[in-house]
């Protein structure tokens, strides 16, 4: 049998894939080691093989098959554009998509201005405001602490994700519309969704029915 290979997010999602994947009784203790740099890890009994990649490389991997499947946020599929079957919301991670900004910012978005926009997340960002919106901005790649960019006057508005609103809150900005609500997703390589269809049915199964 082959082994069945699972790229992870090393970021704030992998511990509850962790604890989820045990629930289910796929363990792979020596993961748990938050001191180790090892990147990959062998079930030998169960033919698994897990790595920890970047969340952004995650739907890289799974597309060209390096791995066969893959957890990762709904934002980096959305932003990413691989070609990859989305079968499952894990329902963790939980946070959504938003436009943010100073409160005086909203009549710009609502008459449709021609304003700056920084977000980490320029496909999503092009997506919505050129295909839902219908709003021609300019678009700034920044890559984290994005609500620095309405208060040093870099953007008008930002698109970043929001959790519990703390970040937003403590720099003087709000929510001014959401894009789309994310949480956590499994993945699959087509190919294998054909190749190992069973194993990969019955794990789907398996998850589906402690996520219920
Ligand atoms: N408060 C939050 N901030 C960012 N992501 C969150 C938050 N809450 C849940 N998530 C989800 O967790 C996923 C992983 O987030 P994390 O910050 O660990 O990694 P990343 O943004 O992919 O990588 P990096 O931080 O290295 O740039 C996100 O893609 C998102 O779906
Ligand atoms: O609504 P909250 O609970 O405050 O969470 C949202 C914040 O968390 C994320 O940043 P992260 O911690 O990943 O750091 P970064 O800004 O460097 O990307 C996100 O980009 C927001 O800044």
């Amino acid at each position: 049998m082959r082994y069945l290979t699972f790229a992870l997010g090393k970021g704030r999602l992998a511990e509850q894939t962790l604890k989820l994947f045990e629930k289910i009784g796929i363990t792979c203790e020596e993961m748990k080691d938050k001191d180790s740099r090892k990147l990959i890890f062998v079930n030998e009994p169960m033919k698994l093989k897990f790595f920890l990649a970047k969340g952004p490389d995650v739907p890289t991997y799974v597309e060209y098959g390096a791995a066969d499947i893959g957890v990762v946020g709904k934002d980096t599929i959305l932003e990413e554009g691989r070609k990859v079957h989305e079968v499952l919301d894990l329902g963790y991670g939980k946070c959504r998509m938003c436009i943010c900004g100073h409160p005086d910012a909203s009549p710009l978005l609502r008459h449709h201005e021609l304003i700056r926009v920084a977000t980490k997340y320029p496909n999503i960002t092009k997506d919505y405001f050129y295909n839902t919106k219908h709003q021609t901005v300019e678009i700034i790649k920044l890559n984290g602490s994005i609500e620095l960019a309405p208060i040093v006057g870099l953007s008008e508005v930002i698109v970043d994700i929001v959790e519990t609103g703390t970040t937003l809150k403590e720099n003087g900005l709000e929510v001014l519309e959401e894009v789309c609500p994310l949480s956590a997703r499994m993945i699959v390589n087509p190919v294998s969704m054909r190749m190992e269809s069973g194993r990969i049915k019955s794990l789907l199964a398996q998850l589906r029915s402690q996520l219920d």
